[in-house]
């Protein structure tokens, strides 16, 4: 079994509605996310997924967060907070529906959000 992993970035602003405290507040973060895939299943060139394609379907999912306030985007525009853990779940069901991964070895076990260096969240499906 393989585990291969990827990170990618966004910037952007949240308020955590209903926190019983600062986070209430609009701020921002430079969130970090890291996806893992695992699998048996290698391509001819011995790989499980190419890093480059992992990455591209990741920032192309993360593109939608970049520079926006996330209260402001659905689903947290619809009453989903803007936590690590939403971000993490939705983000994961973003990319395992890309169409890059079909095909491949690969299915996306773990999506990580880093609010800061220090508090992260790993979301997978069980
Ligand atoms: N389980 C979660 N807890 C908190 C979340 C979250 O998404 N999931 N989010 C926040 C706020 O977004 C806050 O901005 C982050 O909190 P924290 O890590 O405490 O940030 P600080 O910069 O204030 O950290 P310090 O170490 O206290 O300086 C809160 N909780
Ligand atoms: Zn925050």
């Amino acid at each position: 079994m393989y585990t291969l992993r990827v990170e990618g970035a966004f910037e952007a602003a949240h308020r955590v509605v209903d926190y019983p405290g600062k986070c209430d507040r609009l701020h921002g973060h430079n969130w970090v996310v890291e996806a893992a895939f695992r699998g048996t299943q290698l391509d001819d060139l011995g790989m499980l997924i190419d890093f480059k394609v992992a990455k591209k379907a990741l920032a192309a999912v993360l593109d939608d967060y970049d520079h926006y306030y996330l209260n402001d985007i659905p689903p947290f525009s619809e009453g989903v907070n803007p936590t690590a853990e939403n971000l993490a779940r939705i983000i994961y069901e973003r990319l395992a529906a890309r169409e890059e991964l079909a095909g491949t070895g690969a299915e996306l076990a773990a999506l990580t959000v880093w609010e800061s260096p220090k508090s992260s969240v790993t979301y997978t499906k069980d």
